[in-house]
């Protein structure tokens, strides 16, 4: 089953020149984000650049969101990843889908028209309210953390 999101070409080469995002294989998790850029853009070592992506969408649905993550050949081969980490797309967002792309790595690399940089996945969403409370019921774990079960 899928879940229709609505969404505005910003760049006329979306789904024309460049396919729209679309999951690969049937098991997909993630799709892939496509530089809607002029001319080759050179990612020097260091550096993070705000990429378009051509497109908007408005999720609507609070109980959703989108994630956006690197591509893992990117990141691992080449040190391409975000320059925000994850990027989060909230369901009231209208705005273009913008990716933060940032060399982590030695050399410099390209960025061509059209390439796939980020992928896109959705996810489900609760909200929370806080219930103050004085005391919390203990739990096996209580405030153990930060490794304290150790590593083996
Ligand atoms: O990689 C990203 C991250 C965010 N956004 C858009 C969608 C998101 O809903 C909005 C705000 O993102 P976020 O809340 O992470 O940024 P902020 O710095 O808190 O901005 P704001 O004050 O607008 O919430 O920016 C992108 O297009 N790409
Ligand atoms: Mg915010």
């Amino acid at each position: 089953m899928t879940q229709a999101i609505q969404l505005k070409i910003l760049d006329p080469r979306l789904g024309t020149d460049f396919d729209l995002p679309d999951y690969a294989t049937q098991g997909a998790a993630g799709m892939d984000l496509r530089a809607c850029i002029d001319a080759p853009l050179e990612l020097a070592p260091g550096v993070t650049n705000l990429i378009p992506t051509g497109m908007s969408i408005y999720i609507a649905d609070p109980s959703l969101a989108a994630v956006l993550l690197p591509r893992s050949g990117l990141g691992h081969k080449h040190g391409i990843v975000l320059g925000n980490l994850t990027g989060l797309i909230d369901s009231d967002y209208q705005g273009p889908l913008m990716v933060s792309l940032w060399n982590r790595g030695q050399a410099s690399f390209t960025i061509e028209p059209g390439d796939r940089i980020a992928q896109m996945v959705f996810v489900p969403i609760v909200q929370a309210s806080f219930e103050i409370v004085e005391d919390f019921d203990s739990s096996a774990r209580a405030a153990g953390g930060f490794g304290h079960t150790g590593v083996k």
